[in-house]
């Protein structure tokens, strides 16, 4: 076999240290640099990555692991899968940003989250029409661009069971699985182009493994496995797991001729298995002791324990991250406000390669080789567990005092009629998400106090004067139910950790969302308390503005946590009800202010759900008891919305039911109203505002498409618990298009009021 390696890591990021990529890629878009400045661009962070990763001590690389936008999107155009309607663009790179963002004619592929992460990745469609054809000529490029820089590079790609697992079928496409035979010859073939160009490894990720295997999938895997790993042909055989264990896949996996496994060996339990299958002996494990989700320091004493029990079983042990790097931040280099106390617990992205790294030389050379770095190490650990903020007894003391009822409301009956007199409002009320489109002008604001160059009451007069623009807007289109969209927010999850202690937010912890988009996850390291009131300022200024009802507008405590880097000392659950107590006191206060509706979002409630089924009832439970609490606290009168977008809801339809909203506004353009019928059959019998119009695309929708859609509704839910709105905020859109497409909105409703 091949030379085996000994320090690495799954993937990296790549949007770029100063998100440089992003910022080429939109320059891109906006017709402000061409193509070759783009390639170039992305090809100076590929290589001082590259570097970066040798110079730390990686003795095998990944490559391929840049993306234009998203990895999944790659592999679709790397087996000749983009849909029929993009083949009118004749440039590869527009071609492939149409399929990523839509166009005039043609709509994007949907997006959805990758696993139980923030980062979204692209849905390939697959119809029976679709011809896959191998177009090798991204991976082959960054291959030779890193082996021009001798580095020992190893290509990576999404493995052929997770693509046809996670692509849809259309056009009446049956199974997936069943297309195996159809791509794995196109691996077979890639794989010997590979080793001809020159790579020692190949890595094959198939994270859909750690998900609830049947045999149709193991049937798969070992069908696909033998073929690939029984050509000759081809380079050292990685196959990557993550975000879980590989269960009843791994000895599936064992008994093929691959050369290694990589195994998740912080959210997995592989380790044990691992020492039982005998197939394992002439094999390399990458052993995942080196968090790729989280920011915490890592625990080095207890990786080398469990890399020691791991050295037993097989023929060789790699050092490696439980996941790619995709999902930290570069450095913590870049963050120059925390102080030493909490930047000594953490590590990044190019801090845990440093991790990786010390732990392969402890392997190899013997502990004492790395004595000084394990000290360091532990003592930061101490320090940590030791910290006085990571305790509060107010907070805690509250919690246990809290009963059953403290997280259960009158009954939604009695609710209703009570919320219906307070408001008076029309039936198919309108309402919006509660982002109004981010602008420049705004962010620049909030960049301006930052640095210093305008003052916070300068500040405050220019976020009420888009507050004021925003409902004025409202009124003139006639929407019944306003919000004060939200200028004020950085993020809808980061704005609130900022104010909450417990939490700290990074300087430049950028990690990729989805395409060019960005998010700051904040960092939750001790027990948290709100200070004081978080929202009521601003709410009550835009109620001040109109006689209209004002929504509060606040993220729920699941969300929180799903958006921000959490302890890892204690359980979620334990955090969540934290988070819940402090929105909690927020509603509350936005009530004692006058505030008669409060929306609480929970975008991330499907994000969070386990992967195996059997995790997944006791998640549900402390998910929805943690939103319950933060949402029960208000009187009957208060009418409590809710937001739920970004994903497939199907699994969580009876936790949906269960956070006892008086109303949801839930994402369903897209999917066609099928969720009114899902939430029919759960006995679902509260307000509901299936999302009328896609918000991902700037296309406008017109009256009649709204209409229709209204209608559809209709057929499932009663008129009396049915609103009207867009199917999420309008942060990424701009202004025109968002008039224009609440114009519509607006008159739709209209329409089909007058039609009832
Ligand atoms: N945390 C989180 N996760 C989420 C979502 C979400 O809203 N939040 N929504 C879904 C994903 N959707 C997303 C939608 C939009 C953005 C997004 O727009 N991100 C912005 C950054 C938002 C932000 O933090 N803005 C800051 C900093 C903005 C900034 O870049 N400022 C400039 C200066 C101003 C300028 O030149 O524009 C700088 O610092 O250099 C602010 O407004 O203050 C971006 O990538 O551009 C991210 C995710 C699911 N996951
Ligand atoms: C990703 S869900 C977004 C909800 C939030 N209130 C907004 O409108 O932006
Ligand atoms: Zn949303």
């Amino acid at each position: 076999m091949s030379t085996r390696f000994t320090a690495t890591v799954l993937g990296t990021p790549r949007i770029g240290p100063r998100r440089e990529l992003k910022k080429a890629v939109e320059s891109y878009w906006a017709g402000r640099i061409d193509a070759a400045a783009l390639a170039a661009a992305a090809r100076t962070l590929r290589e001082q990555q590259f570097g970066e990763l040798r110079d730390a001590g990686l003795d095998s690389i990944p490559v391929n692991t840049f993306s234009y936008y998203d990895h999944v999107l790659d592999t679709a155009v790397l087996l000749g899968a983009l849909p029929a309607r993009f083949d009118a663009i004749t440039d590869d790179l527009d071609r492939y940003f149409a399929a990523a963002r839509g166009n005039d004619i043609a709509a994007p592929l949907e997006m959805t989250k990758w696993f139980d992460t923030n980062y979204h990745y692209l849905v390939p469609e697959i119809s029976p029409n679709t011809t896959f054809s191998l177009n090798p000529a991204k991976v082959l490029a960054e291959l030779n661009e890193a082996l021009a820089l001798d580095l020992p590079a190893r290509p990576v790609l999404v493995g052929p069971v997770t693509f046809l697992l996670l692509s849809k079928p259309v056009d009446g496409s049956g199974a997936l699985l069943d297309r195996l035979d159809e791509i794995v010859p196109l691996y077979v073939d890639l794989l010997a182009q590979l080793k001809a160009a020159g790579a020692q490894w190949v890595q094959i990720d198939e994270p859909a493994l750690v998900g609830d295997l049947d045999d149709a999938i193991l049937a798969a895997v070992d069908r696909t496995y033998r073929t690939l790993a029984g050509t000759t042909d081809r380079p050292a055989m990685l196959v990557a797991s993550y975000f879980g264990e590989l269960g009843a896949a791994l000895p599936v996996l064992a008994a093929t001729e691959i050369d290694a496994v990589a195994v998740d060996l912080v959210a997995g339990k592989d380790s044990d298995a691992l020492a039982s299958i005998p197939a394992m002996a002439d094999k390399l494990i990458v052993a995942g002791v080196v968090d790729g989700r989280n920011i915490w320091r890592t625990d080095l004493d207890a990786s080398l324990a469990t890399l020691g029990t791991l050295l037993g079983s097989a023929g060789s042990i790699a050092v490696s991250t439980s996941c790619s790097l995709l999902h930290v931040p570069y450095t913590l280099v870049a963050e120059t406000e925390l102080d030493d106390r909490l930047r000594s617990w953490l590590a990044f992205g190019s801090e845990k390669v440093g991790e990786v790294v010390t732990l392969a030389a402890a392997l190899n050379a013997g502990p004492e080789s790395v004595s000084d770095t394990l000290a360091a190490s532990r003592a930061a650990l101490q320090t940590r567990a030791s910290d006085p903020r990571l305790h509060n007894d107010a907070v805690r003391n509250r919690l246990a005092a809290l009963g059953p009822d403290a997280a259960t409301r009158t009954p939604a009956a009695d609710r209703r009629a009570l919320q219906a007199e307070r408001l008076g409002l029309p039936s198919l009320p309108t309402t919006t998400i509660g982002s109004y489109p981010q602008t420049s002008q705004i962010r620049i604001a909030r960049a301006a106090l930052r640095k210093g160059e305008i003052d916070q009451a300068e500040y405050v007069r220019r976020m009420q004067a888009e507050i004021a623009d925003v409902i004025a807007l409202q009124e003139k289109l006639g929407i019944d139910v306003l919000v004060h969209g939200e200028p004020e927010r950085n993020d809808m999850v980061q704005y609130f950790a900022e104010q909450l202690d417990g939490f700290f937010a990074t300087a430049n912890g950028w990690v990729q969302s989805y395409g060019s988009r960005c998010v700051r996850p904040p960092i939750l390291f001790g027990d948290v308390v709100r200070q004081h009131p978080m929202t009521v300022e601003w709410i009550t200024y835009a109620q001040s503005l109109t006689s209209k009802p004002v929504k509060g507008m606040l993220t729920g405590p699941v969300t929180i946590l799903a958006w921000s880097f959490v302890r890892d000392d204690q359980p979620l659950a334990d955090s969540a009800r934290q988070v819940a107590l402090a929105i909690r006191d927020e509603t509350v206060d936005l009530q004692a202010a006058g505030v008669g509706i409060v929306q609480v979002d929970e975008p991330a409630l499907r994000e969070l759900l386990p992967l195996r089924s059997a995790d997944k009832p006791a998640y549900l439970d402390w998910a929805v008891g943690a939103f319950r609490l933060s949402t029960a606290g208000v009187d009957e009168t208060t009418q409590i919305h809710t937001h739920l977008c970004y994903s497939e809801f199907g699994e969580v339809i009876g936790a949906i039911a269960g956070l006892d909203a008086d109303v949801t506004s839930i994402e369903a353009a897209r999917s066609h109203m099928e969720v009114l019928d899902d939430l029919n059959a759960v006995g679902f019998d509260l307000g509901v505002g299936p999302g009328v119009y896609d918000i991902h695309s700037p296309r406008v929708p017109s009256v009649e498409e709204i209409v229709a859609s209204l209608r559809s509704a209709l057929e499932a839910v009663p008129v009396e618990r049915l609103w009207v709105n867009p199917d999420c905020g309008l942060k990424t859109r701009g202004t025109a298009e968002v008039e224009a497409s609440l114009k519509n909105l607006v008159e739709a409703a209209a329409q089909v009021r007058t039609s009832l």
